[in-house]
């Protein structure tokens, strides 16, 4: 399917990181903030959900061959294996937002936002890092959601994912997490994400 995304009136941006990094936390807060209007795209993945994740809010969960199976019916604007499971963005909703001239985030992988940049070059990329590999382990350690192989894995997986911070436009660096959430807010504003609280 090819699109015409110049077309289209919303914005797209693009949020990456590696895992543990607080990109999730980051995001709950900036979108609820009310100088924010974004929608969070809710991705398909084959992932096991972890306690507390719901369906259809944290992520479609669904079995790898359901997942390659709206593959290959090019029902995904991007797609990744990331950590050993399959993630990707179901491409109709992106669009109808659009097309609503709503702003939609995609919290993706390296790999995926890759392809989006390819697809949608106008679509803003925001990195989110941390201030060393050790923070990053004690976060993720410490979230307690991973048992230690998927961890040592994630952490493996982040040393490759920081070396692609240089195609992105924007890079925020959670160390002190109120700083980096008005970082994020201040970025999706810019971006064209604006709420009613905000001027025009
Ligand atoms: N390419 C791609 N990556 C995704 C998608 N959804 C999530 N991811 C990425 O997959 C990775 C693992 O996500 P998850 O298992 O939720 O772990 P977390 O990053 O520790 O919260 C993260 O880098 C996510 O940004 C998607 O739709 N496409
Ligand atoms: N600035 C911060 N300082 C300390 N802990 C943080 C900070 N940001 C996030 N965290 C914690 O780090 C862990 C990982 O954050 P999370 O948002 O799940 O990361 P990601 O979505 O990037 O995998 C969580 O337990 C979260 O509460």
């Amino acid at each position: 399917m090819t699109h015409d995304w110049t077309r289209l009136p919303g914005r797209l941006v693009v949020v990456s990181g590696p895992s543990g990094c607080g990109k999730s936390t980051i995001l709950r807060r900036a979108l609820d903030d009310p100088t924010v209007s974004a929608r969070l795209s809710v991705s398909a993945t084959s992932r096991p959900p972890r306690q507390g994740e719901e369906g259809g809010l944290h992520y479609e969960f669904v079995s790898r061959g359901q997942f390659e199976a709206a593959r290959d019916r090019g029902q995904f604007l991007e797609w990744a294996e990331v950590h050993g499971n399959l993630y990707g963005t179901p491409i109709a909703p992106v669009i109808r937002s659009l097309e609503a001239g709503e702003c939609v985030v995609l919290e993706i992988d390296v790999q995926g936002a890759a392809q989006v940049t390819r697809a949608v070059p106008t679509a803003d990329t925001i990195f989110v890092t941390v201030p060393s590999l050790d923070v990053l382990e004690a976060r993720l350690r410490g979230r307690g959601t991973e048992p230690e192989a998927v961890v040592r894995r994630r952490l493996d997986n982040a040393r490759r994912e920081l070396e692609s911070i240089h195609l992105y436009t924007h890079t925020i660096v959670n160390d002190d997490l109120d700083r980096a959430v008005s970082e994020m807010v201040a970025l999706l504003v810019g971006a064209g994400c604006k709420g009613a609280d905000r001027d025009a």
